[in-house]
């Protein structure tokens, strides 16, 4: 048996059980199949449903007062680990580590939501140096093969995150699809481990990538 962790969105609909128990929205499966197919369907059927409170929820998740203060709030109202997702630079790396976070989730959001935001495998290991080890460093963005991820646990990740490959595969061949992405570069990370002499994860070192920092410290 193996064990998937399945990272769900604030605002996500996919998950009927969850959203059924919740029902913060209140829509009907229906609109939440709509919301899968298109973000168009999503807007025109809000616009139509009076009875819906995404518009007031989305309002809230985007509140501009949201603080570093909010994440000492929450940690005081469960006993659950909190991981900060979307860090992307020493500093706020600090910082979170400062107000008690269990671990970081290096992300710039599939790039999704600010061009010219940096890719987060080329500031993974400042964040990891800014860290030193303290708590686990989680990185995704970009991960479509196990040579990704065989450089992002180089540069000091403890693990990745995939997001859209899931999501090609679940439109591809459902659930046998997302398991076959899982498969798949689980397949080519032990090939890449292979070839590269490193017959365990921790055999995973610094020095078996090469940034374009390296390549500019080489010439100086
Ligand atoms: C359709 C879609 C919706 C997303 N919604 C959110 C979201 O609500 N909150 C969030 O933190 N990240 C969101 N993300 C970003 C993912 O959580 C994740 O950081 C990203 O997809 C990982 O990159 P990858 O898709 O290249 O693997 C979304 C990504 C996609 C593709």
């Amino acid at each position: 048996m193996q064990y998937h962790i399945y990272v769900l969105s604030l605002c996500s609909f996919s998950c009927r059980s969850v959203i059924c128990a919740d029902n913060r929205f209140r829509f009907s499966w229906s609109f939440a199949v709509a919301y899968l197919c298109s973000n168009t369907n999503l807007l025109v059927f809000v616009a139509e449903d009076k009875g819906s409170s995404l518009e007031a929820f989305a309002a809230e998740t985007h509140d501009p007062s949201l603080c570093w203060k909010d994440i000492e709030w929450l940690r005081s109202i469960t006993s659950l680990p909190i991981l900060i997702k979307g860090v992307l630079t020493a500093e706020d790396a600090i910082k979170a580590m400062e107000i008690g976070v269990a671990g970081i989730v290096v992300s710039n959001h599939g790039a999704r939501q600010l061009d010219y935001s940096p890719a987060s495998i080329t500031v993974l290991e400042q964040v990891v140096r800014a860290v030193g080890g303290k708590i686990p460093v989680l990185i995704d963005g970009g991960v479509r093969r196990g040579t990704d991820i065989f450089k992002a646990l180089a540069l000091g990740a403890q693990a990745v995150l995939i997001g859209r490959p899931i999501l090609y595969g679940l439109a591809a061949k459902g659930e046998y699809g997302v398991q076959r992405v899982i498969e798949m570069l689980k397949a080519e990370l032990e090939l890449t481990m292979a070839l590269s002499g490193c017959p365990t994860l921790k055999d995973i070192t610094r020095s078996h990538v090469r940034t374009e920092q390296d390549r500019l410290n080489c010439r100086l």
